[in-house]
């Protein structure tokens, strides 16, 4: 079979001068053939992501036009505007990929609204919603390593592609053919027949227009004498972040020079993920030199962001996505009420993996804090529900540990520029009190209690990696366990039973524990791991990072 198929794409004009050499150099090597024919992508809610290359296993050309076919149909039986909005970042191909994908689309008769530079997730979610389209598509392997690309699918109301429409696209992609069954118009065709057309002037204004408006203290940054780096990681980040951030008055900004622009190589930073410290050491290297107040990294979607920040004596330290979001919650809404924008009934909203700290911080603040499942798309979920209810200003803040945050109604997915804003005009202001964004988290553990939230990840690669994963989230439900480390489990809650967590079903479990800490155990949805996600509290660091490792020895175990 895959034989087959990899005879058919060595037979036919692939156009892409790149896929037609790495067939040729594999001939004869069954394994090479196998592992790019014998499946396909999957199109799934999140859209699709593998490495570059030639074959059905992986992102070309063709699995681009035949999945945007999927989404091309999906779109017809939609009414309203027919219309598409499409970006794309640095990684390589991305351009190639947008092109064809709004080539596809005018074939079909949809039109197209594409960036004509480089624009990130928050700008293609935000582009969806101003022009009111069936769909957005944003090409991009979000921090995957530089061998990746991928096409994420994103609904009319600017969030992740629910489950029901990406049922429907992946049928429609199962009955067409990947080199011949997805309709074609050139770009330049697509261009004269006024089908494809550029994301205005007006669309990015407006977009930066809605983001300025989240300040919650405006003016503060142009006195506050902020002193910057940033890194963009070599992705869409450059122009949406300075732009923001000199609008609101941030002037002195050091840019890393080997990650200022596009590079789709990534080669610097081989994972460029801000959650892990390899991606920022330049970036933390050049704040040491320049002794910056505070440095800031975005991934090449710009949808995550993460930071290091100066420390009273001087050295610096990363802050966690928990971290940030305890920061971030804590300085709107303290913020909005001393200026007096704090709305009625205000809602916040977290995943059920994020830290419980963030509960504490809300109650104080009067803010609801609502629970969703992983997954960002579930926070632009909540705000759907407020918008459709009328409230949608009771929405002050969204985030995940894994560093992504929202602060406004605007978009639906992650909003690193929003986020890079915020965290720049916080930090101003406790720099302009005489304090810094390091002793607000001090005080914040002393009011609430030294939390420590910890990320632990198991790999399981392969293709039997999958069923290791599911045997091991079936042994821990028919053997629960009672105890880790000595520590007994209070109340543990599976969140296979919606009945029980008021949540759509998912293969999550939370332990808690007798002493107020807590181990989270989940498949990733994106990795093949298991992460566990550890929570624990104690009278000071030492002792919270004890009994985390006290858990984590008792836990890992369960993963061998
Ligand atoms: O833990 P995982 O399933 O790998 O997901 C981690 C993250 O993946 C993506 O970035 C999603 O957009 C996030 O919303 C999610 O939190």
């Amino acid at each position: 079979m895959y034989q087959d198929e990899y005879k058919k794409w060595l037979g036919a004009d692939l156009i892409d001068f790149d896929l037609k050499k790495e067939l040729q150099d594999i001939e004869g090597d069954d394994a090479a053939i196998k592992e790019r024919f014998a499946v396909a992508l999957k199109f799934g809610t999140a859209g699709l992501r593998g490495t570059l290359g030639a074959g059905t296993n992986r992102m070309n050309i063709w699995v681009v036009r035949q999945a945007t076919q999927g989404v091309a149909d999906w779109v017809k039986t939609q009414g309203g505007t027919q219309t598409v909005a499409i970006s794309y970042d640095s990684r390589l191909k991305g351009w190639t990929f947008a092109r064809d994908a709004a080539g596809v689309l005018a074939a079909n008769g949809i039109k197209v609204r594409i960036y004509d530079e480089l624009m990130p997730v928050p700008a293609l979610s935000f582009a969806t919603r101003y022009y009111h389209c069936n769909a957005g598509i944003m090409v991009t392997a979000s921090h995957n390593p530089a061998q990746y690309n991928g096409y994420k699918a994103y609904g009319p109301d600017g969030c992740q592609m629910t489950d029901d429409a990406a049922a429907v696209v992946y049928d429609q992609i199962q009955k067409t053919d990947v080199l011949t069954g997805a309709k074609y118009m050139s770009f330049a065709e697509g261009v004269e027949k006024g089908l494809i057309r550029f994301v205005g002037d007006d669309c990015k204004k407006a977009f930066y227009d809605a983001i300025e408006s989240r300040q919650v203290r405006p003016g503060l940054c142009r006195t506050a004498g902020l002193k910057l780096v940033y890194s963009p990681l070599n992705g869409t980040g450059l122009v949406p972040v300075t732009h923001v951030l000199h609008d609101i008055g941030i002037t002195d900004i050091t840019i890393v020079p080997e990650q200022e622009y596009p590079n789709g190589y990534f080669t610097t930073c081989p994972y460029p993920n801000p959650e892990i410290l390899q991606a920022l050491e330049k970036g933390v290297a050049l704040a040491k030199e320049t002794g910056a107040d505070l440095m800031l990294a975005t991934d090449p979607d710009a949808d995550r962001v993460g930071i290091a920040m100066k420390c009273p004596d001087g050295s610096y330290e990363l802050v966690s996505g928990n971290e940030m979001g305890v920061l971030l919650l804590d300085y709107i809404a303290a913020g909005r009420i001393e200026k007096g924008t704090m709305p009625e009934r205000p809602v916040a909203v977290k995943s059920i993996v994020s830290t419980p700290l963030a509960d504490l911080v809300a109650e104080h603040y009067g803010v609801e804090l609502r629970h969703t499942l992983t997954g960002f798309k579930w926070i632009g979920d909540q705000i759907a529900k407020l918008e459709a209810a009328g409230e949608v200003d009771r929405f002050i803040f969204g985030f995940e540990e894994s560093y992504g945050y929202l602060a406004g109604p605007y978009v639906r997915d992650k909003d690193a520029v929003v986020a890079s804003m915020l965290i720049c005009e916080m930090a101003s202001y406790y720099r302009s009190i005489g304090s810094s964004i390091k002793q607000r988290l001090e005080e914040i553990y002393a009011q609430y209690g030294r939390y420590l939230n910890k990320v632990d990840s198991y790999e399981f690669p392969g293709l039997s990696g999958m069923d290791k994963m599911a045997g091991i989230m079936d042994g821990l439900r028919k053997n629960p366990p009672k105890e880790f480390g000595g520590d007994a489990v209070t109340e543990a809650i599976d969140y296979e039973k919606p009945e029980e967590t008021g949540l759509p079903k998912a293969n999550v479990l939370i332990y808690k524990l007798a002493d107020g800490a807590s181990v989270v155990v989940r498949p990733s949805g994106t990795e093949p791991k298991i992460k566990a996600y550890y929570t624990t509290k104690g009278k000071n660091l030492a002792e919270a990072e004890a009994e985390k490792e006290k858990l984590a020895s008792a836990v890992s175990p369960l993963f061998r």
